[in-house]
């Protein structure tokens, strides 16, 4: 579908223009605000729509509500829709906040009954106290977004739209928000969000969308086309046609030489892929990009990946299953009392679990210099859909002193698709089985190592 502004020099000519049907007045200038927007999206998904000022978003989601139409093409809503657009833009400025509550419930279709009972909930959520029984023109911009945030939430949604409402607020209410909305989606609500924040639609969403003046570009896994956004929105004046040509190639499920594929190219398609029988497999577009190495204290971590039972390399990989998490590392200089280690966390960095293949203090007997040991880490993956990141590294005594004798950040990372045996409530214990390191010369692997040291 789409959509275009008509701007007049004058509210004389706008006037001319609509009586006249166009016929008077001077010519008004046309933006295309939105242009051949096409997409779906599927029931219980949260699809974050991201772009620079002006490249649509609001008009979009405006549309999508039914408070715009579209002058071209169609769009299908199924479901009841509750949407933060512009905060508290329903409200009315005169009325208090239990005023303004009882009224927004109505319009969605609330009973009278149900109001008594939503009410509560909107009021221990909104936690304004006695403001809301003052008018909501003397609220601070927070309040507005407690207030209106809890009604959007509250009235029972099939579908939530989020127009940047999140920025506002301190921080421990967008914690909270965020909690909330996190259960809206485990409850199968959709949600189509708006933000400038990456973090905020890397967290929440599972499938982003790039709107660049009034087209969508790319579409495709959040982190994929955040990096996109990101990149165009950094570009030198120089670069910038460079770029957005390359993006939109990627967009076009073009092949690209250096850049790697993203994701699904509409949720649609994201859906039905999910819709497929599960299995693990190995994405070679699912490649790390933060990789960091620290430096060298006498041995190399060469290789990082992640294999099934059955000893096939996979990064899309099934909650609820057993995975193994290994490694290769060359020793450049004799050691002893090394102890190999790896972490998950995730898409912002937030460490998950971490594996130790021995506790502080032990680890294996002496290893030469010239040894090549294969670190085998197995997990279990009670982790719920989306992406993470893993580190390897390990630490022993080298010329007496105890060092980190290698360490990779962001070694790889591995996804796990809404397939399978995923768990919605949380574990940290991820370990299962016991760690092994094998050694290809040299070294000797002390019985106690074998242990597994957690933190
Ligand atoms: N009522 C209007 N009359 C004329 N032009 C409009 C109107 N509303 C939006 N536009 C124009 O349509 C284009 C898309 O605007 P829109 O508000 O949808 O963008 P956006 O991506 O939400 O931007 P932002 O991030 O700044 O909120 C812009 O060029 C804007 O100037």
């Amino acid at each position: 579908m789409s959509k275009h502004y008509l701007v007049f020099d004058t509210p004389r000519d706008r006037f001319l223009h609509a009586v006249s049907r166009g016929r008077l007045g001077r010519s008004a200038s046309r933006i295309e605000a939105l242009a051949g927007i096409d997409m779906d999206v599927p029931r219980g998904s949260t699809v974050g729509i991201v772009g620079s000022n002006g490249a649509g978003k609001s008009t979009l989601l405006q549309i999508v509500c039914g408070t715009l139409q579209p002058d071209g093409g169609t769009v299908e809503v199924n479901g009841r829709i509750s949407a933060l657009l512009e905060l508290g833009a329903s409200f009315n400025p005169e009325f208090t906040g239990r005023e303004n509550v009882r009224i927004s419930s109505l319009l969605v279709g609330i009973d009278t009954v149900r109001q008594k009972q939503k009410f509560a909930e909107i009021l221990a959520f909104a936690d304004i106290g006695d403001f809301i029984d003052r008018p909501v023109k003397t609220y601070s911009s927070g309040m507005f977004a407690r207030l209106a945030f809890a009604v959007a939430i509250n009235v029972d949604p099939d579908i939530l739209i989020i127009d940047e409402a999140l920025a506002v607020g301190d921080e421990a209410f967008q914690r909270k928000c965020f909690a909330r909305l996190d259960h809206l989606k485990s409850s199968g609500v959709t949600i189509l969000f708006v933000s400038h924040s990456a973090r905020a639609v890397q967290e929440l969403c599972d499938h982003a969308v790039f709107l660049y003046k009034g087209e969508c570009i790319l579409s495709g896994h959040p982190k994929d086309v955040i990096t996109q956004y990101q990149r165009l929105i950094y570009a030198a004046p120089a670069d910038h046609a460079g770029v957005l040509d390359t993006i939109r190639r990627m967009g076009r499920g073009e092949a690209v030489p250096g850049e790697r594929a993203v994701g699904a190219q509409t949720p649609g398609k994201a859906q039905k892929r999910a819709a497929e029988p599960p299995r693990e497999y190995f994405d070679p577009g699912l490649i790390s990009k933060s990789t960091e190495y620290y430096v060298s204290r006498g041995a190399v971590i060469e290789d990082v990946w992640i294999e099934t039972r059955g000893g096939r390399k996979v990064n899309v990989i099934r909650g609820g299953e057993e995975y193994l998490f290994r490694y290769r590392v060359a020793f450049l200089q004799d050691a002893s009392k090394v102890r190999f280690a790896m972490t998950i966390k995730s898409i912002n960095g937030l460490g998950i679990g971490a594996q130790w293949t021995a506790p502080r203090g032990e680890g294996t007997g002496d290893v030469a210099a010239g040894s090549v040991a294969t670190v085998t880490l197995p997990f279990l993956c009670r982790l719920n859909p989306g992406t993470y990141f893993c580190n390897a590294g390990l630490e022993g005594q080298v010329d007496g002193e105890p060092v980190i004798m290698h360490r990779i950040i962001d070694g790889l990372m591995f996804r796990i698709d809404k397939v399978g045996k995923t768990r919605t409530d949380y574990h940290t214990d991820l370990t299962c089985g016991s760690p092994d390191v094998t050694f290809m010369s040299g070294g000797k692997l002390e019985p106690q190592s074998r242990r597994t040291h957690r933190t």
